[in-house]
């Protein structure tokens, strides 16, 4: 039978493994001068920012420790719900902490606005924001990021931690994903 390949459901891919890597590299070296003498935690969003989580945290040389918070609102579709539900919250306490979420994507920025709202009463002692990927066209609200990748086109896109219907997130590239499959 022959195989399937995932990237051939691709349009265009718009960051490569390559590009990704070096951007975290550059990211990573301005949070480290950024935090410095700090002690940060870094917040991942559930699931998309596994990757991103994953290789920035190994990029850092400051000493750091991770949560995890699981977010969704896009389910199988690829227009945001607008409805943030909290499927996992934070197992650590946030009093007196730098907290750094770390996201793959700000698209519509409901997400990220609804964390951040609902970090708000935590009593960290600051919190900031590193996402991969931003979509400038897209935004609903506007969402404070002082770490960003890439700004990239109103596309959907998949790969790198961002899935369609919890699929392609094990593509090493992000692309755009082609209409036909949701379509
Ligand atoms: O700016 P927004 O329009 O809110 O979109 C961004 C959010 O959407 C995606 O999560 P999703 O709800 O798909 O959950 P997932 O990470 O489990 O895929 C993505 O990982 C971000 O968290
Ligand atoms: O473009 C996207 N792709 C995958 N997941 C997403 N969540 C928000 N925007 C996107
Ligand atoms: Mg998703």
């Amino acid at each position: 039978m022959e195989q399937s390949d995932i990237s051939d459901d691709l349009t265009t891919i718009l960051v490569t493994e390559q590009e990704i890597r070096d951007k975290l590299a550059e990211l990573a070296r301005q949070i480290e001068t950024d935090y410095a003498g700090k002690d940060v935690l870094l917040v991942g969003v559930l699931k998309g920012a596994v990757m991103v989580m994953a290789d920035l945290a190994r990029e850092l040389r400051i000493p750091l420790s991770m949560d995890w918070m699981a977010v969704s609102s896009y389910g199988a579709g690829t227009k945001s719900s607008g409805v943030v539900q909290i499927r996992k919250d934070l197992d650590a306490d946030l009093t007196g902490r730098h907290v750094l979420i770390v996201e793959d994507i700000i698209d519509s920025g409901l997400t990220l606005s609804w964390l951040l709202e609902n970090f708000a009463s935590r009593g960290a002692a600051s919190i900031e924001v590193c996402a991969l990927l931003r979509k400038p066209e897209a935004a609903k609200v506007h969402v404070e990021c002082k770490y960003v990748g890439f700004d990239i086109p109103n596309d959907f896109v998949v790969g790198y931690g961002l899935d369609f219907d919890e699929k392609y997130r094990n593509l090493r590239d992000v692309g755009v994903l082609a209409p036909h499959v949701y379509a």
